[in-house]
């Protein structure tokens, strides 16, 4: 599909392909997914709950559920194809050029280890620092993301800080041997909305500080629209439409999916709130059509051309949607 970054390529994900071992479906949990993140961008992946965006983000991160395996495609950091390498090589990969942050922090953090050691860590075993050194950077670092007296703050375990600040904490930490790649999925979902506007402008300050190139996986638009430079719309495993944020958002999107994802946001009247739902369900994988993933929720659908597979129809320089009656829906849409 069209819309290439900007920028050159950090991260360049093509034709990826995500099967449930064992299974003859050929139609794949995550099927023949493609989009890349130039230098110093946001690439937002959105989607409702189960259409991939996790399996998509982990297998970046070569910790797929042993369950689910790569059967096609690459995933290249840099130009180097990380589908293609051994795991002790994926974990030096891991350590030092992508970093990534989620939902809940202790899930990156140790609870058992004290906040300093954390990020100092990384930085001695990854650019070879001495301790000294290492833990200087680790208080300009804690100092860097908002923790106040982040000297003395060195030697906290992580329970000793509140949730915003284990969220500040995993930042420090995923940032510290300040990475190619910044992969933060549904970094602001569990926390209050006043904690998450300051975690929100705290990415956007380092990524324009670091020129972090960032992969943000979510199910919240209005982190979406403050944050992110691009859009990658994912349904039921596949990408259904991309476009720029700003055209993709502010305007008439194309696919009938993107639309009544906005259509009932709009109907809320809460643009900066969670994905409604739209009526029905994202297929299961042992359920999914070899047609259009989406057609049994359509207004739109048509059974003679939805039940075929989708190619890709590009709508101009960056934009793209997987939907054979595009230009049908489009037409009916300016007759009214
Ligand atoms: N370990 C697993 N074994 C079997 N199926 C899985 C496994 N992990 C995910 N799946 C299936 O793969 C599909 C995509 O799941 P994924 O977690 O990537 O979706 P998601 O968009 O990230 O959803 P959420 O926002 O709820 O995390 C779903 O149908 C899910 O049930």
């Amino acid at each position: 599909m069209s819309g290439r970054p900007q920028t050159d390529p950090v991260l360049e994900v093509d034709g990826l392909s995500l099967r449930l071992r064992g299974s003859t479906n050929p139609a794949d949990l995550v099927q023949s997914v493609s989009f890349d993140v130039g230098k110093g961008e946001c690439l937002a992946l959105i989607g409702e709950s189960g259409c991939g965006k996790t399996l998509t983000s982990l297998s970046i991160l070569g910790l797929l559920p042993s369950a689910v395996s790569a059967i096609s495609g690459s995933i290249k950091l840099n130009g180097a194809d990380l589908l293609r390498k051994g795991e002790r090589e994926l974990g030096r990969i891991r350590g030092k050029q992508i970093g990534a942050i989620f939902q809940d922090p202790m899930s990156c953090l140790d609870p058992t280890m004290r906040i300093g050691d954390q990020i100092a860590e990384s930085r001695r075993i990854y650019l070879g620092e001495s301790r000294r050194v290492a833990r200087g950077h680790a208080v300009d670092l804690l100092d860097r993301v908002g923790i106040p007296r982040a000297k003395e703050r060195l030697d906290a375990f992580p329970f000793q800080l509140s949730g915003g600040m284990q969220q500040r904490v995993m930042i420090a930490a995923a940032v510290a041997c300040e990475p190619a790649l910044l992969l933060a999925d549904e970094p602001t979902t569990a926390l209050d909305v006043t904690v998450q506007q300051g975690i929100l402008d705290l990415l956007r300050s380092l990524q324009a500080e670091l020129g972090l190139s960032v992969l943000l996986v979510t199910h919240d638009l209005g982190v979406v629209a403050d944050f992110s430079d691009r859009v990658a719309v994912m349904y039921a495993g596949q990408i259904v439409e991309r476009g720029r944020t700003a055209e993709l958002l502010d305007h008439q999107p194309s696919h009938p999916y993107t639309r009544a994802l906005l259509a009932s946001v709009t109907q809320t009247g809460k643009a900066h709130t969670l994905l409604p739902t739209i009526p029905g369900r994202v297929p299961s994988a042992t359920e999914m059509p070899t047609g259009c993933r989406f057609q049994a929720r359509c207004a739109h659908a048509s059974p003679d051309v939805c039940g075929e597979p989708q190619a890709e129809v590009s709508l101009g320089p960056g934009r793209a949607c997987r939907c054979v009656r595009v230009t049908d829906i489009e037409e009916l849409r300016m007759s009214r």
